[in-house]
Formats: structure tokens, C-alpha cells, sequence
């Protein structure tokens, strides 16, 4: 029997949600506007308010649970940061949510932990910041691990507009409780019944589409090119930035989510992935490693036990991870 969790998926979800809203009158209005960080990733003023307000919430309903974000105020707290401290603040207000900076630094650093616990979040504020800069895509996901197994997942794409979505309205939510299948919502329209999201039926390795990361420093572009040439596909890989690649797996849209290793030493995060993972397999897709591993959940804030992630809608599977095996540079 799975476990029911409806408070945490509905919870998740609204809080996805409630970030969303943000992010994208953040993404309207920002020029080519980031802060850099240590390891010279970007980061802006909506991932930290994208990560705020989704701590408080999670705090408010779930006081004990740890939760693993991708972002901490360390660096905002700096003299120089104060200005950008000031916009964090004001975005978060605009929502009509009555905050100090000093709570809002706070609600940032509720999600501070390593990952250790027998059950926690783990949150990207916004995932795909590069996109996020480009006005491309980008996600904002949230998932609830409990001994190492992702139990509870939403993930909100605020610009994506699927074969699936009512009205071609843009931005959909999708959410997931293992065991209990997988669905989707516009993010506008929260009230309407919900699609089941399935993953596509096709099984033959040449009519497999794929997607990958956009940036060539995050998935090897090469190997998956001839990945495709070993499946005998002609189509071209979509680039799409996030884990809005996973809703697009997830929804049928692609068979094949690739993510390659551009290099030895580099760990996947579990934000980068706990979230789209359980969408997948709940709507009845495979996820590994490119060794055919599963994804390792229990090691902290990384997946320091796998080497990249394959996604597909399971009955190309084993056929992805033959090519990707022939394929390697
Ligand atoms: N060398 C690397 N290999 C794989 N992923 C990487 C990477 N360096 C950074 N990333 C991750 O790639 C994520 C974006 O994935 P994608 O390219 O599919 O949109 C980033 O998330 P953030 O944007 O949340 O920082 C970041 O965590
Ligand atoms: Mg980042
Ligand atoms: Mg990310
Ligand atoms: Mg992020």
C-alpha cells in the first residue's frame, strides 16, 4: 500500500505555484541580471524569492522536515548585496506576503540542509537559471525524499505550453505521489480536473525523439549525437533547459531525455532531479544512470553514486543504454 501524503503533494504543489507567480514577473522585467556565484553559476533575485517563500510555506505546514535548496544566503548578506537584498524583499511583498529581509534571509537558509535525515525536501528554486536569463524555460521543483526513496513530487514549468494544455494556456504543474500515478494542471487553472500524464507508447528506437540540456557544459552534445546515430534516429535532439524536459517525457512529447557527463568529477544534484524523476515513473517512464543504475537518493545533496541520467518512456530503455554504451567518446 503507498502512503497517501495528501497534505505534502498539496502543499508542494501550491508552493510551487506560489514561486511560480514570482518568477515569472521576475523574468518579464529582468535584464541580463545575476549574481555570481561561487562556482560562477548565475543566480537571481527569483531563485531566492522562489526559494523563500517555498521554505516558509513548507515550515509552516511541516515544522520538522528538513529541506535540501539549492540556494543559501550566505553571499546575499553582504553590504554590497544590499540592493539586491532590497529586490528580493520587494517581490516577495508584491505577493502580498508581510515580510522583514531579516525573515526572508531566514526562509532562505530553512533550506540549508545536507540531506542526512531519514526524510526531507529537497527544492530548486528555479531550475534552469540559464534559460530562466534567456526567457526560455525553466522550472521550479520541489520533492519530499523519505529513506531514500522521492515519494512526493511538483513541478511547476511556468513556460511551457504542451500538446496537453487547456486553452494553450502557458505553464502547467505537474505532480506526483509514488504509487498514485501522475498529473498535470495549468498553473493558471489550478481548479480543473487534472490530466493523467502518460508516457508516449512508441517502441521503435527510430522514431525515439530526444531532448537535452541546451548548455554544452552541462550534457555532452556530442556523444548524444551519436547516441542517435546509433538508434538509427534522424530527428535532431530538442534543446530545452530544466526539468521541464522531464514534463515533456513525462506528457508523451519525447521518448528520451539524455543527460551525458561532460566530465568525471562532476555530481549530479538531487534538486536537479528528485522532482522530474518521480513525474516520469509515475507516469509510467524509467529513469537510471547511463551505467542502468538507479538513482541513488540516500547519499545527501548529490547522486555521488551515478554518472548521468537517462530518462525514456521505459520501452526504449534498454535500447537507449545499449547506444549510449556503443556511443561513448
Ligand atoms: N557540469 C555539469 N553537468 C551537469 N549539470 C550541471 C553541471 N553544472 C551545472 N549543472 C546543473 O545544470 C542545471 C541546469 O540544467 P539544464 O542545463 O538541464 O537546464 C543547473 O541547475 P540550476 O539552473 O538550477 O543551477 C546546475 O545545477
Ligand atoms: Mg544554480
Ligand atoms: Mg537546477
Ligand atoms: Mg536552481
Amino acid at each position: 500500500m503507498s502512503e497517501v501524503f495528501e497534505s505534502e503533494v498539496s502543499t508542494a504543489i501550491q508552493a510551487v505555484v506560489a514561486a511560480s507567480v514570482i518568477c515569472r514577473s521576475v523574468q518579464k522585467t529582468i535584464a541580463d541580471d545575476a549574481m555570481e556565484k561561487k562556482d560562477r553559476s548565475p543566480v537571481t533575485v527569483a531563485d531566492f524569492a522562489s526559494q523563500a517563500v517555498i521554505c516558509r510555506a513548507l515550515r509552516e505546514v511541516f515544522p520538522n522536515d528538513p529541506i535540501v535548496g539549492e540556494e543559501d544566503s550566505k553571499e546575499l548578506r553582504t553590504a554590497e548585496n544590499a540592493p539586491f537584498r532590497a529586490r528580493i524583499l520587494k517581490e516577495i511583498q508584491a505577493t502580498g506576503v508581510e515580510a522583514s529581509e531579516k525573515e526572508v534571509l531566514s526562509w532562505i537558509d530553512f533550506g540549508n540542509h545536507d540531506g542526512s535525515a531519514d526524510r526531507f525536501w529537497t527544492l530548486d528554486p528555479i531550475d534552469g537559471t540559464k534559460g530562466f536569463l534567456r526567457k526560455e524555460q525553466f522550472a521550479v521543483s520541489l520533492a519530499l525524499i523519505v529513506d531514500g526513496t522521492i515519494q512526493v513530487a511538483a513541478l511547476a514549468c511556468p513556460n511551457l505550453q504542451t500538446r496537453d494544455t487547456w486553452d494553450n494556456a502557458q505553464g502547467v504543474v505537474l505532480s506526483a505521489v509514488r504509487g498514485q500515478g501522475a498529473r498535470m494542471t495549468p498553473l493558471d487553472l489550478l481548479d480543473v480536473t487534472p490530466h493523467t500524464t502518460q508516457v508516449s507508447a512508441i517502441k521503435s528506437p527510430l522514431e525515439a525523439r530526444l531532448c537535452e540540456s541546451v548548455e554544452s557544459g552541462h550534457t555532452a552534445h556530442g556523444w548524444s549525437g551519436n547516441v542517435r546515430e546509433q538508434l538509427g534516429t534522424t530527428a535532431e535532439a530538442v534543446r530545452i533547459d530544466s526539468q521541464a524536459k522531464y514534463a515533456v517525457v513525462a506528457q508523451g512529447d519525447a521518448e528520451v531525455y539524455l543527460r551525458l557527463p561532460t566530465r568525471k568529477d562532476y555530481q549530479e544534484k538531487i534538486w536537479d532531479h528528485a522532482g522530474g524523476v518521480l513525474v516520469v515513473e509515475e507516469s509510467g517512464g524509467t529513469v537510471t544512470d547511463i551505467d542502468g543504475k538507479p538513482l541513488d537518493f540516500s547519499q545527501g545533496s548529490t547522486l555521488k553514486n551515478n554518472r548521468g541520467v537517462v530518462v525514456t518512456n521505459g520501452l526504449l530503455h534498454d535500447d537507449v543504454l545499449k547506444a549510449i554504451a556503443a556511443a561513448e567518446e
